[in-house]
């Protein structure tokens, strides 16, 4: 995968990268260390924040992306256009797992995604190419 580094070039944007970056404080990750912020945007130009939360039996854990989303829907949005992920990674740009590309894949077929570092510099990519020919709500209405 190609990585274009970008810089927020508007004021939208820089609001979105902040808020990912400043989300990280929350994060509740002692058993990795590895820090995750994230914060999505809605269609209507709200923002949610997301923090990753570890859990002593591991498996509970639950990723920044999937919390900002969470908070989302559990505010009575669910219609997004980008979501900003940042980590402590100074070099590379963190990419969400496997689960949130699918959990993101529920409401949205092409959201943006930013891939944000702690500089604020970011790579932009979009679920078409993280999750291509995904199955989504839609695959349940087809007929059978
Ligand atoms: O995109 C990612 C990748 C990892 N994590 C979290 C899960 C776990 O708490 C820690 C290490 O995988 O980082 C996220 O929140 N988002
Ligand atoms: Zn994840």
């Amino acid at each position: 995968m190609e990585f274009k580094i970008e810089r927020p070039q508007d004021q939208k944007t820089q609001e979105l990268v902040d808020l990912a970056l400043a989300a990280r404080n929350n994060s509740y990750s002692p058993y990795s260390k590895f820090r995750v912020g994230a914060a999505i945007r809605t269609t209507d130009g709200k923002i949610f924040q997301g923090c990753n939360i570890e859990s002593c039996s591991y498996a509970p854990t639950i990723c920044a992306e999937r919390v900002a989303i969470s908070n989302a829907v559990a505010a009575g949005h669910k219609q997004f256009d980008t979501i900003a992920i940042s980590s402590d990674l100074k070099e590379e740009f963190i990419t969400p797992c496997g689960v949130c590309r699918q959990f993101m894949r529920e409401f949205s077929k092409d959201l943006v995604i930013l891939m944000v570092r702690p500089d604020g510099t970011f790579s932009r990519t979009d679920l078409t190419v993280l999750l291509p020919g995904s199955f989504g709500p839609e695959s349940l209405e087809m007929p059978r």
